[in-house]
């Protein structure tokens, strides 16, 4: 919104175009004298007729820069490929309106610097207008025309400054909420820039444009008091500005000026500094912004300081040398290429008359006027190239080795681009139970992962089966196995069940789940570790695995991790590497770096150059700062052409159950031995005979109780891997208080922002929990009790639900799964059970199953619980085992057990040697991760990485 002017302001821009005017009319005066003199006919008062000034209003002189005006004028609305930049300057002495259209054909014949080079001071000398002999950068003078063009029309306007002054405003306004980015400055090569620096092209402009500029050095003063005099009258009364270099910008420091402001913001690389107030410049927009500064009569501005040859420069005012484009370095031009699609790179570059002529030599050029870029045919990139390189004044950085590589086959292509099919990989050699079960989705990742030989970051959304896919390609080269699989800790066992349920060729004495330090890492044929136990057994090594699949693999972001340094040797010798990741990076594309070269070892041998290209690499006093991102779209390329193959939930819904279930089995090991003889003993007790019911009830309450307790230290592990995963927000459902509130207590102590609603919060309360459940954007987690939460409660603003315990009745389940999947969730939903075996859960999951299929059968559920989770014959048959089993089935279905069982676990008390059930933790197995401070501006910058649901 624009601020309205005060009376003040209104005022002083009165003032100023009475000021301006006044110095239009001398100026007009001094002029008309000078062609009377001179005899001078240069066409031009037909055109200015034309615009319309108004009879009151003295008509301006056209000065050389308008027959530029009015060459573009003629061009701007020419097609977006051609060029609409300033005429070759051989034709600015002659530019009527006819002869600036044909200057366009004219331009075009320009040979190639390459083919036949002239160095600009030749090709201008004679000829040229000194000002106009250095072209400024074709882009922001297209722009500043334009700004010259619109200005001369406000001033034919009744009151013009009324409309430019507030307009310009309120665009300054809305334009410093999202100033244009400095991205992509061309790095200064200061080898380049003293040669851009040479007398032969800088010493001649400068001193061409002292004596070409109209200023009061070129003109005998006698003859002309009137133009002396206005200059001055600029100098003393006009706004003073200065330009500042910064780094290889340059700032301008000067008052409100809408005229100005318009200016800058016709300036390709301008950016504007809300702190300091100040808009900022690359050094390629310097000569534009100061000619047109010097068309501004309301402004001036002092060159940059540095400009040793500048300050040298005599002048009558003093001011005057501010009008002549400085800064010697301009001449060189130095930009890259830049990727923007499969088939397509474009010059990131400047404007550099030779180089667009050598742009328009190219068959498959294409200019976009809103960027103002060439772009072309990648297979015209090394002839391109090597033709830029003939030109003395310009540098144009080729595409990164790694980008060639990637894209050899379009390099070398003379056929048009056509999207790459994937050939369908012959799976006859996997298990048909897997193969079959495939959905069309996940049958493409198959194809794909095996067109890459088997090297990909499988990046499919939470939830898209990419354990499936997984297995079915290292199953595909089965050949090749021993297989190792690296894992999180919490999910060593899930994945275990997942071999078995996928692949039943693979008996179960063929896995090994390495458990300790003292395992052995080569035992099995499929040997499955978690990230911290490989870095210790990683020495035990003798013979490389040649398959590996790596599943969580953003784990292996910081490459000075232990768990990192351990796995990047395994995968650089490895045949195939499947990485499997939800969120390859969370906060920036630096976190992906240690992922592409897991699996193209030779992309990018240096992070640095990897850094400086799409890191926004900076150097800061204390090092190299790779925080940044830059340059996304062309990394978002390159992956999904050699790297990484992603699907987000929305690209599949259609495939997808509405409801997906997972049975996580969590660690047995990490249950203590102190839980696990609590355990033991509760079992021993249930089983015992001679007892009574109630005392049987007793037992069943005290083994469900410990199970729970005994769980605590894996669901932590599982929920704390699930947010270093990237898992934004999700719900944790428990049942007895004290894994709510070790679940609570490790959230507060990580910082990660949650919820808890249980049978002691209030109705009034549980709504603005749930409210802010669904608008936190972030990180959240809702703890919830299964029967205190489970209905009437709206959490859609999630799509993961975690059962950390078990319950015996599965309509609360299924209730409690539809906080998340009801109206208003537009994705599949992701489920996840947590089973431990040895506990109650090895009784209360088969049995919630069975009670499933029954519902089923009679219509009354749609769920299967069995055909979407792993290891559904998980059941122990032994004759002790059937007999607790029945216990748990005969106990739950007693009228009023459901009650009995809910008081009881309430008012559970595990005892003094559970008391810090966090701290029953080992925290060198716990992510350590500052997840308080985790940001996710990479996927929010990464669109198609993050496209909403
Ligand atoms: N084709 C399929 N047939 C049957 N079940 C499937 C299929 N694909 C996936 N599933 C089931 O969907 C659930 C989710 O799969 P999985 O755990 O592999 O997802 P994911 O992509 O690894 O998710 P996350 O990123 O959360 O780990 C599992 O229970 C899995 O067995």
């Amino acid at each position: 919104m624009s601020l309205p002017l005060t009376e003040e302001q209104r005022k002083k821009i009165e003032e100023n175009r009475q000021k301006a005017l006044a110095r239009r009319a001398e100026k007009l005066l001094a002029e008309q004298h000078q062609r009377a003199s001179s005899g001078s006919s240069i066409a031009t008062s037909s055109s200015q007729s034309k615009q319309g000034l108004p009879p009151n209003l003295p008509r301006e002189h056209p000065k050389p820069v308008s027959h530029g005006v009015l060459f573009k004028q003629q061009n701007l609305s020419s097609s977006s490929t051609g060029d609409q930049r300033p005429a070759n300057p051989h034709h600015f002495h002659l530019s009527t309106p006819q002869q600036a259209k044909g200057s366009g054909k004219i331009q075009e014949d320009v040979p190639t610097a390459c083919l036949s080079h002239s160095p600009p001071s030749q090709m201008t000398a004679t000829r040229v207008s000194p000002p106009l002999a250095k072209s400024p950068p074709g882009a922001p003078t297209q722009q500043l025309l334009c700004y010259q063009s619109g200005q001369a029309s406000h001033e034919t306007k009744s009151t013009p400054f009324a409309n430019t002054a507030r307009e310009p405003l309120a665009k300054a306004k809305s334009f410093q909420k999202t100033p244009a980015s400095s991205f992509g400055q061309p790095h200064r090569d200061p080898g380049l820039d003293a040669k851009a620096e040479r007398p032969s092209t800088s010493g001649q402009n400068i001193s061409d444009s002292r004596c070409g500029s109209g200023s009061a050095t070129a003109r005998p003063e006698g003859r002309l008091p009137q133009k002396s005099g206005a200059s001055f009258h600029k100098a003393v009364s006009s706004q003073q500005g200065t330009c500042i270099r910064s780094g290889d910008r340059f700032q301008v420091k000067i008052g409100y000026n809408a005229h100005l402001i318009a200016v800058f913001k016709s300036l390709p690389s301008r950016s504007y500094d809300p702190t300091t107030k100040m808009w900022n410049f690359s050094m390629t927009d310097y000569s534009a912004l100061m000619k047109a500064a010097q068309s501004l009569p309301s402004v001036t501005l002092q060159p940059l300081e540095e400009d040793e040859d500048s300050r040298e420069l005599p002048s009558a005012s003093g001011v005057v040398q501010a009008c002549l484009p400085s800064a010697p370095s301009l001449a060189f031009v130095k930009g890259r290429c830049v990727l923007i699609s499969r088939a397509r790179f474009e010059a990131d570059i400047g404007y550099s008359e030779h180089l667009t002529a050598l742009f328009k030599q190219m068959d498959s050029r294409n200019y976009d006027a809103k960027t103002r870029r060439w772009s072309f045919l990648l297979e015209e990139h090394n002839k391109l190239i090597a033709q830029v390189r003939c030109l003395p004044q310009v540098q144009l950085d080729p595409l990164p080795k790694t980008l060639t590589l990637a894209f050899a086959s379009q390099l070398e292509k003379t056929s048009p681009c056509v999207p790459e099919t994937i050939p369908e990989a012959d799976l006859s050699g996997v298990d048909s139970k897997l193969v079959s079960s495939l959905l069309p989705f996940q049958r493409v990742g198959v194809n794909f992962a095996i067109a890459k030989r088997g090297r990909l970051l499988l990046a499919d959304d939470m939830g898209l089966g990419k354990t499936i896919q997984a297995i079915c390609i290292a199953a595909f080269y089965r050949k090749e196995w021993p297989l190792l699989v690296v894992v999180p800790s919490s999910v060593r066992f899930t994945w275990e069940q997942a071999f078995l349920r996928w692949l039943p060729s693979l008996s179960s004495d063929r896995i090994n789940v390495v458990v300790t330090g003292k395992d052995r890492l080569t035992a099995g044929l499929v040997n499955i570790v978690s990230f911290d136990l490989l870095s210790k057994l990683e020495k035990q090594l003798k013979t490389p695995f040649k398959v590996v699949i790596i599943d969580e693999s953003h784990f292996l972001k910081n490459i000075k991790t232990a768990r990192c340094r351990a796995a990047m040797p395994i995968l650089k010798v490895a045949k195939r590497v499947i990485l499997l990741s939800g969120t390859p990076a969370m906060s920036r594309p630096a976190e992906l770096y240690t992922q592409i070269i897991g699996v193209r070892p030779t992309f990018f041998p240096q992070f640095h150059a990897f850094g400086l290209r799409y890191c926004d690499a900076k150097q800061q006093p204390w090092g190299w700062d790779y925080s940044g991102s830059s340059n996304l779209g062309e990394l978002k390329l390159l992956l999904e052409e050699a790297v990484m193959l992603r699907r987000l939930k929305s690209d599949v819904l259609a495939q997808l159950p509405a409801k997906q279930r997972k049975m996580v089995v969590i660690a047995p090991g990490r249950i203590s031995t102190k839980a696990r003889a609590a355990l033991d003993a509760a079992a021993k007790e249930m089983t015992t005979k001679e007892k009574t019911n109630r005392q049987q009830k007793e037992a069943l309450l005290l083994f469900f109780s410990r199970t729970a307790e005994a769980k605590i230290p894996c669901v932590i592990e599982y929920v704390l891997d699930l947010l270093e995963s990237g898992k934004e927000k999700f719900l944790v459902f428990a049942h007895h208080k004290v894994v709510l509130d070790a679940l609570t207590k490790e959230l507060e102590r990580k910082h990660v922002q949650h919820v808890r609603i249980d049978g002691s919060t209030s109705s009034a309360d549980r709504d603005d929990l749930c409210q802010q459940f669904q608008l936190f954007e972030s990180h959240a987690v809702a703890v919830l009790s299964i029967t205190a939460a489970s209905m009437g409660l709206t959490f859609s603003s999630a799509d993961l639900v975690v059962f950390a315990e078990l319950f015996w009745n599965p309509g609360v389940l299924l209730q409690a799964e539809d906080r998340v999947h009801r109206i208003g969730q537009s994705s599949s939903v992701s489920i996840h059970y947590l089973v431990a075996k040895g506990t109650a859960d090895d009784y209360l999951w088969p049995m919630i199953q069975e009670k499933i299929k029954v519902l089923g059968e009679a219509g009354l559920s749609q769920t299967n619980f069995s055909e979407m989770a792993e290891a559904t014959d998980y059941f122990h048959k032994d004759p002790k085992q059937q007999q607790i089993y029945d216990f748990f089935q005969k106990s739950f279905e007693e009228d009023g057990s459901d009650r009995e069982l809910l008081e009881a676990a309430e008012s559970f008390d595990p005892g003094s040697g559970f008391q810090d059930l966090g701290g029953m933790l080992d925290e060198s197995t716990l992510t350590d991760s500052p997840l308080k401070k985790r940001r996710f501006e990479f996927f929010d910058n990464f669109d198609s990485f993050t496209s909403p649901l």
